[in-house]
């Protein structure tokens, strides 16, 4: 098993791999099932070399097939095995039927038993793979019901089932594994939407197939390697000076909202931007200054004096707790058509869908509420694809969107790239505010529109890593601000 590479495909590109592999390398489709099971088997006397019993559920399948072909392996090398066929094996076809006959042979099926548990150390995950077509449902959604409530670790083979490989979505109910061991192509639907709730570690085999079989696939999506936030910021010169990094205006914060701005002018400011300023009502300024004197803060009624601070800066964000109310609306105006780059957040989000215009060179922060007003829709259709929403949004507005969640989303409308560092802390308030900012002061630092983006979430995502103590808990703005520094200055 090896490095997870960056490209990431949909199901239907991952079967077309696999007939490549079988069509144009000649490499039979019982070879790929059995060096399925195979690469799967060894990494299971890898991380779980004190399993004794394992139990192993059979789908109707080719993940069917891979699960007989870790069977019979796992009963040669003397382990207990209950294997629980879901789909009458006779009903199988080619591969996975002479999978079945051969594991068959050398040990008895047995009914699931949900009681087995009780004995079980492992449970092996052959139910369903990229063929998942349907909410699961009947005896194999009670089957994984039972496998989630009970102690044993889970391994799912290429795919938890029950989580579309398309769109991380969750079909009915889906297996929480501990180990999904995935081949030949990493699958999309892996790394977001609930993917994080069910994947456990994701190993990848590429079953020996020649890396000829990817020539002129285009990959859906992209993962943001580790590596990338390390080679996209470089060190600073020893002459720098502050005019060198750029000047951020974040504009927002009405009545009440104030701490919003405070946070993206303070991400802004650590991102490394050579000046922040603040655009605020008049009430919050003396606050502002009083908690960030970094932070260069005017306070605006409605648009007037706004002209003069615009022109001093290089990048604008415009969002953060700016409201519904005609002060915020008349702000956003100001700015959406003006000459500056932009990065739009929350209610800056809000006032776009009402007027929707299109920029090249902005960057859209929604979470998938705002993405839902973007694209005129419901929260429901925007999470059955995510992919396609984020997509979506960067074609029908221009520049790159940002698609918010547990595996963040980042389109140019061309190629996704998948963010899949953070944790279930960042579900709090503040933490919008911060990336909003932290994109914005990459942006007057001089990367790009895309770059800009994908640093920002990712250093974001990282410095939320950072902050978090156990990760479930919802984690503060502030502190996640103080881990930024490690991040964003390696
Ligand atoms: N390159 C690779 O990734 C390799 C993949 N292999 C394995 O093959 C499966 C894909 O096999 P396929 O037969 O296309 O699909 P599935 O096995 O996932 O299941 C199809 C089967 O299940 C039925 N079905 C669909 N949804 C449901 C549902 N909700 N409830 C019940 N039944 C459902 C559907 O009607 C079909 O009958 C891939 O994931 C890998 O594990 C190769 O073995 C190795 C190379
Ligand atoms: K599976």
């Amino acid at each position: 098993m090896s490095e997870l590479p960056d490209a990431l495909y949909t199901p239907e590109q991952v079967r077309a791999l696999d007939r490549r592999a079988i069509e144009d390398h000649g490499i039979p489709g019982g070879v790929l099932m059995a060096r399925a099971g195979r690469a799967t088997w060894r990494l299971i006397r890898q991380r779980f070399p004190d399993a004794r019993r394992v139990m192993v559920l059979c789908g109707g399948g080719n993940n069917g097939g891979d699960g007989y072909v870790i069977a019979r392996l796992a009963a040669d090398a003397g382990l207990a095995v209950d294997l629980c066929p879901f789909a009458d094996p006779a009903g199988l076809s080619g591969d996975a039927r002479r999978a079945a006959n051969e594991a068959l042979a050398r040990v008895p099926s047995a009914a699931f038993s949900p009681e087995r548990l009780a004995e079980t150390d492992l449970v092996v995950d052959a139910l369903l793979g990229t063929g998942l077509d349907r909410p699961v449902s009947g005896a194999m959604a009670d089957a994984i019901g039972a496998v989630n409530a009970s102690h044993c670790r889970v391994v799912a083979v290429d795919v938890p089932s029950g989580l579309s490989a398309r769109t991380g979505q969750v079909m009915g109910i889906a297996v929480r594994a501990a180990l999904t061991p995935t081949f030949i192509g990493l699958k999309q639907g892996l790394f977001t939407g609930e993917a994080a709730d069910c994947i456990g570690e994701v190993v990848f085999d590429d079953l020996q197939v020649p890396a000829a079989v990817h020539d002129g696939m285009e990959p859906s999506a992209r993962l943001l390697g580790a590596e990338a936030l390390e080679a996209g910021l470089p060190r600073r010169p020893r002459t720098a000076h502050k005019g060198a990094f750029g000047h951020v205006l974040v504009i927002g914060g009405d009545l009440g909202m104030g701490g919003a701005v405070r946070i993206a002018g303070e991400a802004a400011a650590r991102s490394g931007a050579g000046l922040t300023s603040v655009v605020t009502r008049p009430a919050h300024v003396a606050a502002l200054l009083a908690a960030r004197p970094e932070l260069m803060v005017h306070g605006v009624e409605a648009g007037s004096g706004l002209a003069a601070l615009l022109a001093r800066a290089d990048v604008l964000a415009v969002g953060p707790g700016l409201g519904q109310a005609e002060w915020g609306r008349a702000l956003f105006e100001a700015v959406r058509d003006g000459d500056r780059p932009l990065v739009v957040d929350a209610d800056g989000l809000n006032w776009l869908a009402q007027a929707p215009t299109r920029r090249d060179d902005w960057v859209l922060t929604p979470h998938p509420g705002e993405a839902a007003r973007l694209l005129d829709t419901d929260i429901a259709e925007i999470d059955r694809d995510r992919f396609a929403a984020v997509t979506a949004i960067a074609r029908q507005y221009g520049g790159v969107a940002v698609l918010k969640g547990a595996g963040t989303l980042i389109s140019d409308g061309l190629c996704c790239r998948v963010c899949t560092e953070g944790n279930p802390g960042m579900a709090s308030g503040g933490m919008g505010d911060a990336l909003t900012g932290l994109i914005a002061g990459l942006r007057a630092q001089g990367f790009d529109t895309l770059a800009s983006a994908c640093l920002g979430v990712q250093a974001h995502a990282r410095a939320a890593d950072r902050a978090a103590l156990d990760g479930e808990r919802g984690l503060l703005a502030g502190d996640l601000l103080n881990a930024l520094r490690s991040v964003v200055n390696p």
